[in-house]
């Protein structure tokens, strides 16, 4: 038995990184999996135990340790199933951007609650600072600092195309790390990618390819190992991360500005939208609590009311 982790699925076939380089391996048998339905048995991320097939070379996945945390976002094919996009992480990485496309505080704030749910912590890496120009975007850049810092929520700002010092900004935020990369289309990712770990070049154009039966390809995400140590989590053709099932009253807890006053309103199933005696709205009237979040945390509030 060896010990190795996932880098790469196509689905029905993986990459196993092992001590001794990668392995291709396939998966037998079935793996029951507690309280998720999944559509992939196996991700990205995942540690798994391998092993040869008696008297053949090919080479059987036959136990998958424990995940530390995972991210997933619902089946589009399979109802009430989830897809696991990538396992064991660190930390999530946003990129985001003031244009071309401009990132909007209702998509970061999605993301950060998705990864807060998912118990993983994030940072937001403003890209295309070169293109930064006028009041505007200064403002929008300066509100995002405002915003996140304080919340624990590091913001780095960077130029992947023009920055010549990108690995030395990035290495104390990357090292030893397994950091998944997320983001808008458009915002840069790949770009940072390939100057980050230059031999992802490649890989990342074979994401666009077409199956030989002519549709689209499911995208995986895919592991790239860092030179300095730690890896980074490619997630291509993934704008979003779900939100797992998460009752109207547990909303909150994904937000830290709140999470700290929950249990001091009047109702204990308070969803801070109106209802008398709420803690939440009296610190967003003090200022404790950034009116945009707020907002946003009322529209969220508001499509998960109508997915139920
Ligand atoms: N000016 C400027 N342009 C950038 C920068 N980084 C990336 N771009 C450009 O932005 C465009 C999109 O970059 P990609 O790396 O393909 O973006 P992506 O996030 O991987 O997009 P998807 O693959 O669609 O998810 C390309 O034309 C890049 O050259 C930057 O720092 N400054
Ligand atoms: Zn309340």
């Amino acid at each position: 038995m060896i010990q190795g982790r996932v880098i790469k699925s196509t689905g029905s076939w993986y990459i196993v990184q092992t001590e001794n380089g990668p392995v291709s391996a396939r998966l037998k048998g079935k793996f029951k999996q507690k309280d998720l339905k999944l559509t992939n048995p196996i991700a990205v991320g995942d540690k798994v135990e391998i092993e040869k097939e008696p008297g053949q070379d090919s080479v059987v996945i036959r136990e998958i340790l424990p995940r530390e945390n995972y991210v997933i976002r619902k089946s589009t094919r399979k109802q009430h199933h989830s897809h696991i996009i990538a396992s064991n992480i660190d930390q999530a990485l946003l990129v985001i951007t003031m244009k071309n496309p401009r990132t909007s505080f209702g998509f970061i704030d999605r993301f950060l609650v998705s990864t807060e749910s998912f118990r993983i912590p994030a940072l937001l890496v403003v890209n295309k600072m070169d293109q930064l120009e006028g009041e505007d975007e200064e403002e929008w850049l300066q509100d995002i600092h405002e915003i996140y810092e304080p919340l624990g929520y590091p913001v780095l700002e960077v130029s992947a195309l023009k920055d010549k010092d990108l690995m030395e900004k990035f290495s104390p935020f990357l090292r030893d790390k397994s950091t998944l990369i997320a983001g808008h289309s458009g915002v840069g990712k790949s770009t940072l990618l390939n100057v980050l770990v230059p031999e992802a070049m490649q890989e990342t154009k074979e994401v666009s390819d077409y199956s030989a039966k002519g549709v689209h390809t499911t995208t995986f995400a895919e592991l790239f190992a860092l030179e300095g140590g730690g890896d980074l989590i490619d997630t291509p053709g993934i704008k979003e991360f779900g939100i797992l099932d998460i009752e109207e009253h547990e909303l909150s807890h994904y937000f830290p500005e709140m999470r700290e006053y929950l249990g001091q309103c009047k109702y204990n199933n308070c969803r801070h939208v109106n209802e008398p005696g709420c803690i939440i709205r009296q610190k967003l009237e003090e200022g404790y609590i950034h009116p945009y979040r707020y907002k946003n945390y009322l529209n969220i509030l508001q499509e998960e009311d109508t997915h139920r």
